[in-house]
């Protein structure tokens, strides 16, 4: 349970001063629910104001605090005119400038002769001063003036900078001084302060430094953040190496009867992931492995050959997907493999309800199916499998580290295989993974042709219109990709369903439509129209971008390619040239390019190395943007930044294993701090799997 000592960090936001309902919601959009993450909301600038003595004095273009008489009020005539306070002192006269607002308050808080305090920024119109939007004016006798320097934070709309400077400032009176969980003589080699004094400092910036990424107060706050992460990793790592495993090791018939019914020979990259993996499982500890290989390198078969592996002993497997479509489709791809090996294969999604399931549940756990293909539905309790010796997990950062596991209880010693194709630069594939194994396909099946790539103008869309005509005349399919509008699947849809009718209309009623929002039954028969080409196009919202698998499909168009991040465009493009035949993809954007917008799109036309573009986007997005969506399952890290901490993120991890080795329980004077740092970084999960946790 998460110790007392931070429970006022978990209080909601709005029991912050200053934030009401309304202002509540916007600083819970803007940084989170809890106290703790107004702490996490860093500044990104210092406002340095200087104290000067008269008008006079006053610099072009900087902050300035002074003291100065009320002379007059100017209200303003019109709406494009602003209302104006004229201020004197013994050198001159200044304004203090208002738009769009009506000022009959201010004449009641800044009365004409009194003595007020004034600070903003300080601008010269016609050598006349004027300080716009003063964030302080108020009689000079009344409240402090504001201090030399000021944090500004990035805001959201409807939420001033005062209000939620005030919220912080709360906040972190609520911070509790905790035990040191870092390393002492680290910090000192560093020089860098203890938890409370770093916040403070962020939040109190003296200067420039205390709010640089690669400041002390940034790097420390940073460290504790991925020592976190890397601790929690560690320790679910070192759980599954306390359960007990099982060797398995089968006699490889099931295996060579797939091989022969194969049209292809396994490329050599897939013999050597197969043959880690099997020595992997031989072991008689727990597998927790990694499979990385692009898009199309045939992770599918590998699958299917490490599931055999434990079938052959009699044991069952399971693979799960991360999508309705994805499932059903990888039972499609084996089943006829599944045959030839005499192997029972089913398949259990959200979608199978009733008699039918219950029949499966009960086969399952008498041990009459041998292969499990399905979607999360197979966590659901009742799923209980005779002995489950393989969990392998497509697409694994959609689910969560946690998920994972709950896979592995079902059975006894249960290996686990993750499948990824997204390309996580390897400084990332720290925070998601750990220190898991990794075999990596990085070579396609032969025969492969490059998929051409053209970025253009969307103002072209008739021309290209025009040459899918041509290319369905010569068979070929085509895969049409609708805008991404951020947040709203709605809008999404709309801009699907114009696109497709606007195609039926040119091209025939041989284009059909997929999207999220379609049942089950009517999505598989949409897929199934396209893999059998009684379809010729196919237009999707993004609902195919992982894993899907229609090897005739030759062209792939992007409507708005400017708005999808590199690492989808990669998948989606991923989804044509997994044939024999020639590819294209086509990227149309709309708005005219900005620069980054103009680099990205090139990286994509430069190569279809999945690790280059994952590098590429890192280097141009950061790595908070990287994958886009906050299911992509990379943390999103609060205070330190990848791009710029990549270093320490290693240095983390290397300290995470050597806490763990020292103190397996976190027992000691600092393991019971770190377990204070895994509470105050949410990563209560982890805490659960120490004794006493
Ligand atoms: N050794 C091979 N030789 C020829 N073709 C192969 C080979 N291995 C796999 N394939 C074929 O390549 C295609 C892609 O394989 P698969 O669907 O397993 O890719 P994947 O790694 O899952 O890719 P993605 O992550 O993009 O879905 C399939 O049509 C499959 O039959």
């Amino acid at each position: 349970m998460r110790p007392a000592i931070l429970f006022p960090l978990f209080a909601p936001v709005t029991s912050l001063p200053g934030l009401g309902p309304r202002l509540g919601k916007l600083a819970e959009k803007l940084a989170g629910p809890h106290v703790v993450d107004l702490l996490w909301h860093k500044p990104v600038g210092v406002v340095d104001r200087i104290q000067v003595p008269s008008i006079a004095e006053a610099p072009d273009g900087r902050h300035v605090v002074l003291t100065v008489r009320v002379d007059g009020h100017m209200p303003s005539l019109t709406p494009s005119r602003p209302y104006r306070i004229r201020c004197t002192d013994h050198t001159g006269s200044m304004d203090l400038v208002y738009f769009h607002i009506k000022g009959d308050w201010l004449e009641k808080k800044l009365p004409v002769g009194s003595k007020i305090t004034v600070s903003g920024k300080a601008e010269y119109y016609n050598n006349h001063l004027q300080i716009a939007h003063p964030d302080h004016a108020a009689p000079a006798d009344e409240g402090a003036p504001p201090s030399a320097t000021e944090p500004t934070y990035p805001l959201t709309g409807g939420l001033n900078p005062k209000p939620l400077r005030t919220a912080i400032q709360a906040a972190l009176t609520r911070a509790p001084q905790l035990p040191e969980w870092q390393d002492a003589a680290w910090l000192r080699a560093r020089d860098w302060p203890d938890w409370h004094s770093a916040l403070t400092r962020l939040h109190h910036p003296v200067d420039e430094a205390d709010i640089n990424p690669l400041g002390p107060v940034r790097q420390r706050l940073a460290f504790d953040e991925l020592l976190a992460n890397q601790l929690a990793l560690v320790l679910v790592r070192a759980q599954q190496r306390k359960l007990s495993g099982r060797v398995t090791q089968g006699d490889g018939r099931m295996r060579a009867a797939v091989a022969a019914a194969l049209p292809y020979r396994l490329t050599g990259a897939q013999e050597r992931s197969l043959a880690e993996i099997y020595a992997d499982m031989a072991e008689p500890s727990r597998m927790l492995r990694l499979l990385q290989g692009d898009v199309g390198s045939g992770k599918t078969i590998v699958a299917l050959m490490c599931m055999l592996n434990a079938v052959e002993t009699g044991a069952q497997a399971a693979l799960m997907a991360p999508t309705e479509i994805l499932a059903r489709q990888h039972a499609e791809t084996l089943a006829p493999l599944c045959q030839a090996a005499g192997v029972r294969m089913a398949v259990l999604t959200g979608r199978d309800k009733g008699k039918a399931r219950a029949a499966l549940l009960e086969r399952l756990a008498a041990g009459e199916i041998d292969i499990l293909v399905g979607t999360h539905a197979l966590f659901q309790e009742e799923v209980m499998f005779a002995d489950l010796a393989i969990a392998v997990i497509d697409e694994q950062h959609k689910f969560g580290v946690h998920q994972r596991l709950q896979l592995a209880a079902k059975g006894r010693g249960v290996d686990t295989l993750v499948m990824t194709a997204t390309p996580i630069p390897r400084t990332l594939t720290l925070t998601v993974y750990g220190d898991m194994d990794v075999s990596r396909l990085d070579e396609k099946p032969p025969g492969r042709q490059p998929v051409k790539t053209v970025v253009m103008h969307a103002d072209r869309l008739e021309e290209v219109a025009g040459g899918l005509s041509r290319a369905i005349a010569s068979g070929q399919r085509i895969y049409w990709v609708c805008p991404l509008v951020e947040e709203s699947e709605q809008v999404d849809l709309a801009a699907a369903t114009h696109r497709h009718a606007t195609l039926v209309e040119r091209l025939g009623d041989r284009v059909g439509l997929i999207h999220g929002k379609m049942k089950g039954p009517d999505k598989d028969k949409v897929m199934a129209d396209f893999a059998e080409g009684r379809l010729d196009v196919l237009v999707a919202t993004t609902v195919i971008e992982v894993g899907v698998n229609v090897p005739e499909a030759t062209i792939m168009v992007i409507e708005h390619a400017e708005r999808f991040g590199l690492a989808q465009l990669h998948q989606l493009r991923g989804r044509v040239g997994r044939g024999t035949g020639a590819s294209t993809c086509l990227l149309l954007y709309y708005q005219p390019l900005g620069e980054v917008a103009r680099q990205r799109l090139q990286v994509m036309k430069d190569t279809e190395d999945g690790f280059i573009i994952a590098e590429k986007d890192l280097e141009l997005r950061g790595a908070g943007e990287m994958l886009g969506t906050k299911q992509s399952g990379i943390p999103e890290f609060r205070l330190a930044d990848i791009a710029v901490h990549g270093e320490l993120l290693a240095v983390a991890r290397d300290d995470a294993k050597l806490i763990i080795t020292r103190d397996p329980e976190l027992e000691t004077e600092r393991g019971k701090a770190l377990r204070t740092l895994l509470y105050l970084f949410e990563r209560d999960a982890a805490v659960k799997y120490l004794r006493s946790g």
